[in-house]
């Protein structure tokens, strides 16, 4: 019986806090281009701005998306799912790594529900690493962040364990 969970997502790493400045430079960069992507976010509802990156496993480039709001509501978009479907359509399916910029003062912003599964069917058995930073008041595009700076270093098998999913065969 083991072979039916075989395959269940579980987490490659625990979950952890280390400070910016510990990064490798090109989870540093992914966390910069989420970042600056957030300055574009249209949420004039919420008022409440995310910036997520992927980068592609092909050429190692960073796809990047803001939250796009509507004023009907529903047919808003987080920035994971933006990010995620330009990645899609321009013929990237693979992904070494994500990351998510937001503000709360007390609380890492991590992808909501509808997000985690998304990104779960971009996930090979491996998992995939996310990286969550706040962008902190004051902060611009010149310095948005500081070595000392707090960062979650997630997985999306951790947000989203033994998560549904459909295997091409
Ligand atoms: O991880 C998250 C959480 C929220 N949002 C967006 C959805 C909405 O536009 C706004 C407030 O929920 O933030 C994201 O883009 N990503
Ligand atoms: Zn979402």
């Amino acid at each position: 019986m083991a072979h039916l969970i075989k395959r269940f997502a579980t987490p490659s790493k625990p979950e952890l806090v280390v400070t910016y400045g510990s990064l490798d430079a090109d989870v540093q960069e992914l966390l910069l281009s989420a970042f600056t992507v957030r300055l574009r976010a249209y949420a004039p509802y919420s008022n409440f701005k995310v910036g997520a990156t992927f980068r592609g496993k092909a050429r190692g480039e960073i796809f990047s998306g803001c939250n796009v709001e509507n004023s009907c509501f529903s047919p808003s978009s987080c920035a994971e799912r933006t990010a995620l479907t330009k990645a899609i359509s321009e013929g990237e399916r693979e992904f070494l790594a994500g990351a998510v910029v937001a503000y709360q003062p007390d609380v890492f912003t991590t992808p909501c529900g509808v997000c985690r599964q998304f990104i779960r069917e971009f996930t090979s058995d491996n998992d995939m690493p996310i990286y969550v930073a706040q962008a902190r008041e004051g902060r611009t595009a010149e310095t948005p962040f500081a070595n000392e700076d707090p960062v979650l270093c997630t997985s999306i098998f951790n947000l989203l364990p033994n998560s549904f999913h459909t295997y091409q065969i």
